[in-house]
């Protein structure tokens, strides 16, 4: 079912006209549906049946603490790359054990303030990072959980930016030294060996890759057994990937199934999942003001409100995401539009010929944009930051403020 659907000729967010919704909080605007992100949550959660498990959402995907609050109640795990997002966690009701920390340059104090707060695991990406978490568990009187992420030298085939799983990549201890590197971990007196970890990139279409992947994950499982090191948990990263257009990625249901079958028989090994954008693209929209409709020569332009810095996939890895009206009623002349923002960059667009129907004033949204879409915002050209709402059945909670412009240079000084 979708959440984001017409009723007539009006689009709606759950019970609520987007239209009303538009009005009372202006645009640029990013609107949540929590039955959505409920629905997706669980699609991975009850997919994975008894199989011991853990779905830890990728923070990065949308950080809102509204949204993290929404999963937090369901019991949610979440999978951080920052102590920034790791406070987020916690202030949205999180539960630290249930998280796991990824990211190639985790620095001392973020080290720190993890095992502060008794996070569950340490995704790590390398050897100098092991001798670091090491190093500050020794000075806290700690034992720090660690897992190894593993780069298996799988082709994810997807976008070269969101491909992390190839030897060519910054990510993970490449298969040939992770048996040399868990006994470096297992030497190490202040880190305990829980897991093994990977992830192989973004916006995966195709099963194949994650079960290859897994695959030599098990392989390796079985050779540190053999070694006397046990592992209690495997974690296979996120990177399903949804429909922007006219991909069909597999259901969470056949993709959890896929891996689940592979892991028959491991009941001892708890399954960790990290997805993001499966959980969060589809539950949003970012909702957006025609300013002015250009006719050119070669091209037509719809001015919108929206730009780049409110939604940056378009510009930087020329997405493709969906653009519709609001009001489907409108009878102004079909054109081909670029649907472009106010920001003085070329590459500043959402949607590139476009077929639509517009008048200045008209409302339209770009769907798919509740994954990577605040959380990539920026304030480039000094433009505020849109709001976000999060829709509940009838009711608009406000998640996040517009910003205003002192917000602008908030930590910034004249001189004396
Ligand atoms: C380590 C890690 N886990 C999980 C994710 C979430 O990925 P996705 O949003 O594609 O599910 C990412 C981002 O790609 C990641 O880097
Ligand atoms: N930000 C990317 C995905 C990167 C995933 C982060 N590891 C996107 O919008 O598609």
């Amino acid at each position: 079912m979708d959440h984001f659907a017409y009723r007539g000729e009006q689009l709606f967010a759950e019970d609520v006209a987007v239209a009303d919704i538009a009005a009372q909080y202006q645009t640029p605007l990013y609107v949540y549906s929590r039955a959505t992100l409920e629905r997706h949550w669980h699609a991975f959660n009850d997919a994975l049946g008894n199989h011991p498990h853990l779905i830890c959402y990728a923070v990065k995907a949308n950080s809102n603490i509204g949204v993290l609050n929404v999963l937090a109640r369901l019991g949610s795990g979440f999978d951080i790359v920052s102590a920034g997002e790791l406070a987020r966690v916690i202030e949205a009701g999180g539960d630290p054990g249930k998280v796991v920390f990824s990211g190639v340059g985790k620095k001392a104090d973020e080290i720190r303030y993890a095992l502060e707060q008794g996070i569950l695991c340490f995704n790590v990406e390398s050897e100098p990072e092991l001798h670091r978490i090491n190093e500050v568990a020794g000075q806290m009187g700690k034992i720090a959980p660690i897992s190894l992420r593993i780069n298996p030298d799988v082709d994810a085939k997807t976008h070269p930016y969101i491909s992390t799983g190839l030897k060519a990549n910054k990510f993970g201890i490449p298969r040939e030294r992770a048996i040399e590197t868990y006994r470096l971990a297992h030497e190490l007196p202040n880190l305990k060996v829980t897991g093994m970890d990977c992830h192989i990139g973004s916006q995966l279409t195709d099963i194949g890759p994650f079960v290859d992947a897994l695959e030599r994950l098990l392989g390796l499982v079985d050779e540190l057994a053999e070694l006397g090191i046990e592992l209690s948990h495997l974690d296979v990263g996120g990177g399903l990937g949804v429909t922007y257009n006219q991909e069909s990625p597999p259901h969470p249901r056949e993709y959890a199934a896929a891996i689940a079958q592979k892991m028959a028989g491991r009941e001892n090994l708890k399954l960790i999942m990290e997805p993001g954008r499966a959980i969060a693209a589809n539950a949003g929209i970012l909702v957006t003001e025609v300013e002015f409709v250009k006719e050119g020569e070669e091209k037509h332009f719809a001015i919108v409100d929206a730009a780049m810095n409110d939604l940056l996939r378009p510009s930087l890895y020329a997405a493709w995401q969906a653009i519709i009206p609001v009001d489907r009623s409108t009878t102004s002349q079909t054109r081909i539009y670029d649907v472009v923002g106010p920001v003085c960059e070329t590459g500043d667009f959402l949607g590139k010929d476009r077929e639509l129907s517009v008048s200045p004033g008209d409302l339209l949204v770009v769907r798919s944009a509740g994954a990577y879409g605040f959380t990539m915002a920026s304030n480039y050209n000094s433009r505020c930051r849109p709001a976000e709402v999060m829709v509940d059945g009838d009711n608009v909670h406000l998640v996040r403020a517009r910003e205003i412009q002192k917000d602008l240079w908030k930590g910034e000084h004249k001189l004396p």
